[in-house]
């Protein structure tokens, strides 16, 4: 049977109210009943009702109808979208008009007839539901909307490193995986993410990101699914979260490393149960969104830490993407040089057209620690504050001037794990040589030459 969701009746008649629940409870998810105007905001803000049966007339002036319109508006100003029926026992054509036109959805003069009162409900938890439909579209046209940006930005790379994203990209393209994007900071994740949902079969329908590196972690299971008015102190209104925003969408998770364990299994058995609940409700939501995560962190290692769940990792990474770092792109330190050079040349009016072979050397030998992200910078400092047609070496300042090791070179390099071993080992046996020779399996003579060598 059809049902009409959770209905609120205000009336101070109590026989009205006993016939009314009587009616009424085989068809509604809930009642409540409030028998003065003053418990409609409690009732509003704690049991959030789809349809309110409000009676026009209470004690103080029983036939003007001027506490009803005073009802109807309080419950307009704290939920736009409710819907209201009004009912007095002194109907006439102009009240009814004029509820009508204060936002009242419709009107039943009482005594009712039973089929004409459940008809009118009916269509009124239709109205409703699609309401909070268009609520929930506006929301989503406005994610929509701010979607595109990026979307005219060219993604340079014809490394061979690059060209394996891209065609990883392409295979992906018609495929509602999930995908986890890996690779150091301001390597481009990003622009990979909105490269897939662009070559994706819900392009066209929202793409949402949350950048869980950047709201507090309070705030995450508010931002991702949602609250309903009342679930908080300053939940002045009910709010859908971006998962329940980007369903039939894609949901770009960044910095995916970032959220807590109970974060974790809550995002867990909503990408699992397809469903969600608002904070402050305990109805269930359906979604359907196709996940895209990004990291920079070394995601299996935090499993291994036991800081991020496995099996949340199993869930999101069906496809892995590793975006690899700039000092590994060759030639494409070249070509996005030149690119961001243009842009830069274009926004601040100047003449200029390349770089001196020498810069190009410097910038080819830099290690790049913040990728892309960091020769965009430098090349905008460099327009900026350069001058000349060509960029000459000396427009080129960077922090770290050697190629930094890489991580897994650092890992393996001998000299480091030995170093390493020894201090570790003499903090162990608090400074007793014969104790950390032991640990480290050689005699105590072996250890001396290893520290003098060491310059320990
Ligand atoms: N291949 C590319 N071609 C052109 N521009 C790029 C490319 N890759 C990255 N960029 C630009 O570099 C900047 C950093 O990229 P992006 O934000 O996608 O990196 P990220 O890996 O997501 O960074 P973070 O780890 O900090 O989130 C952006 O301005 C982006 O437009």
């Amino acid at each position: 049977m059809e049902q009409l969701g959770k209905i609120l009746i205000v009336d101070d008649n109590e026989d009205v109210l006993f016939a009314l629940n009587l009616l009424l409870e085989p068809y509604a998810e809930k009642i409540k009943v409030a028998v003065t105007p003053d418990r409609i905001e409690h009732f509003m803000t704690t049991f959030q009702p789809d349809i309110i049966l409000l009676d026009m007339n209470f004690s103080r002036d029983a036939i003007s109808g001027q506490e009803g319109f005073e009802s109807l508006e309080q419950i307009l100003h704290i939920d736009p979208q409710a819907v209201v029926i009004f009912m007095t026992a002194y109907a006439d054509t102009d009240k009814a008009v004029r509820a009508i036109k204060a936002g009242a959805t419709d009107f039943i003069p009482k005594p009712w007839e039973k089929e004409k009162l459940l008809a009118t409900l009916f269509s009124g938890i239709k109205l409703r539901r699609s309401r909070c439909e268009v609520n929930l579209l506006k929301e989503q046209v406005e994610v929509l909307s701010g979607a595109g940006s990026g979307a005219e930005e060219s993604i340079i790379g014809e490394s061979a490193a690059m060209q394996d994203v891209f065609s990883t990209v392409e295979k992906l393209r018609d495929t509602d995986a999930n995908i986890l994007i890996l690779g150091e900071n301001g390597t481009g994740k990003d622009v990979i993410a909105r490269l897939l949902y662009r070559s994706s079969p819900r392009y066209g329908r929202p793409f949402v990101t949350i950048d869980l590196g950047s709201i507090p972690e309070q705030l995450f299971e508010s931002e991702l699914f949602g609250y309903e008015k009342g679930a908080f102190t300053d939940a002045r209104k009910s709010k859908a979260g971006r998962m329940e925003v980007a369903t039939g969408g894609t949901l770009f998770l960044d910095e995916i490393g970032n959220l807590s364990l109970p974060m974790q299994a809550k995002l867990l058995t909503a990408i699992e149960k397809r469903q969600i609940s608002r904070l402050g409700s305990t109805q269930a939501v359906s979604i359907d969104v196709r996940l895209i995560c990004a990291t920079n962190a070394d995601i299996r290692r935090l499993v291994e830490e036991g800081e991020f769940r496995q099996d949340l990792l199993y869930r999101i990474n069906t496809i892995e993407l590793h975006i690899p770092p700039l000092r590994e792109r060759g030639n494409d330190i070249l070509l996005l040089a030149d690119y961001f050079l243009q842009r830069y040349a274009r926004k601040y009016q100047k003449e200029m057209r390349g770089l001196t072979r020498e810069a190009k050397a410097k910038l080819l030998k830099y290690a790049w620690p913040g990728n892309v992200r960091e020769l965009q910078h430098t090349m905008e400092r460099a327009v900026i504050l350069g001058d000349g047609s060509l960029l000459r070496p000396d427009n080129f300042i960077f922090q770290a001037s050697t190629p930094r090791l890489k991580k897994e070179e650092e890992v393996l390099n001998l000299e480091l794990l030995e170093r390493q071993a020894v201090e570790k080992a003499m903090r162990l046996s608090e400074g007793n040589m014969t104790r950390a020779a032991e640990y480290l399996g050689i005699t105590r003579f072996a250890l001396y030459r290893k520290i003098e060598k060491l310059g320990l």
